[in-house]
């Protein structure tokens, strides 16, 4: 009678397994209106068991159907998700990884070449004195190179100067994302993708859009400066990080690429 509650081992595993599974989607597709579908999935899902201990063979059988052909549509439907959450996963030891190649430093010299923040933030203060919109994404572990092939290439190290001259109103370059890789500007005038959310609020634009886009679908991170207020936005995962000034916004960027 009681025979249920004769867990195994292999039964923790599995709730636990699941738990993870389900916190990923829901992290993946929070804030987004995938959501919602997962939701409806879910809705016709319990339906479905309901029927079928009800045996209801009709309506049972319809929405097994309707339950089994619905997995090439969610693919098609869940692309964008299913490549982030694979992508999550296969960064997942990013930290860990990180710093045992540090340990291999000199084994492998140019494994982590370091990215000069402060160069970045000082164009970026520069440019938010001017209000001169500018969209800069660090590349990290997930590789952008199929955002850099629908922009323009470019090969120059990073400092304060190439970066304004990129964003500067009248330079033919100014429009779209810059990308930085091991710190060169390795593509301008990149267009990236737009989020969905609907956590974003109204008064931000595809700029601001773009950056949580890029975010999201990889682990990049990216500097804004809005050209209408000249503020300074630093976007990871998805959201903006808060930071109280120069320093702290240096700290966090230093932390995150180290
Ligand atoms: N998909 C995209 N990828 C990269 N850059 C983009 C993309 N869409 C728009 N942009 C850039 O954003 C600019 C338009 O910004 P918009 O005013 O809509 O954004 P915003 O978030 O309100 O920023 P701002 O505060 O600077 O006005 C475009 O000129 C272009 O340079």
């Amino acid at each position: 009678m009681l025979d249920f509650i004769d867990f195994s081992f292999l039964d923790i595993l599995d709730i636990v397994l699941v738990a993870i599974l389900l916190y990923y989607v829901y992290k993946l597709l929070r804030g987004t209106v995938a959501i919602n579908i997962v939701i409806g999935i879910a809705f016709i899902f319990l339906i479905w068991q309901i029927t079928q201990a009800l045996k209801m063979e009709m309506l049972s059988g319809i929405l097994g159907y309707l339950l089994s052909g619905g997995v090439i549509a969610l693919i098609i439907v869940f692309q964008q998700e299913i490549r982030k959450f694979l992508l999550m996963i296969g960064t997942t030891n990013y930290t860990t990884k990180k710093s045992f190649l540090n340990q291999l430093k000199f084994l492998q010299s140019e494994i982590n070449i370091e990215i000069d923040t402060d160069k970045i933030l000082k164009a970026c203060s520069n440019m938010a004195k001017t209000k001169t919109g500018a969209l800069i994404v660090i590349e990290r572990t997930n590789s952008l190179d199929f955002l850099i092939n629908n922009g323009d290439s470019m090969n120059a190290l990073v400092n304060e100067v190439i970066l304004e001259s990129i964003f500067f109103k009248n330079s033919p370059l100014h429009d779209g994302a810059t990308i930085i890789r091991d710190n060169y500007v390795v593509a301008t005038r990149v267009v990236l993708p737009i989020s969905d959310s609907t956590k974003i609020p109204a008064r931000f634009g595809l700029r601001h859009r773009a950056a949580i886009g890029v975010s999201e679908k990889t682990d990049a991170v990216c500097l804004l400066v809005s050209e209408e207020t000249g503020e300074i936005s630093y976007i990871k995962d998805g959201e903006f990080v808060l930071f109280k000034n120069h320093d702290e916004l240096d700290e966090k960027l230093k932390k995150d690429l180290a």
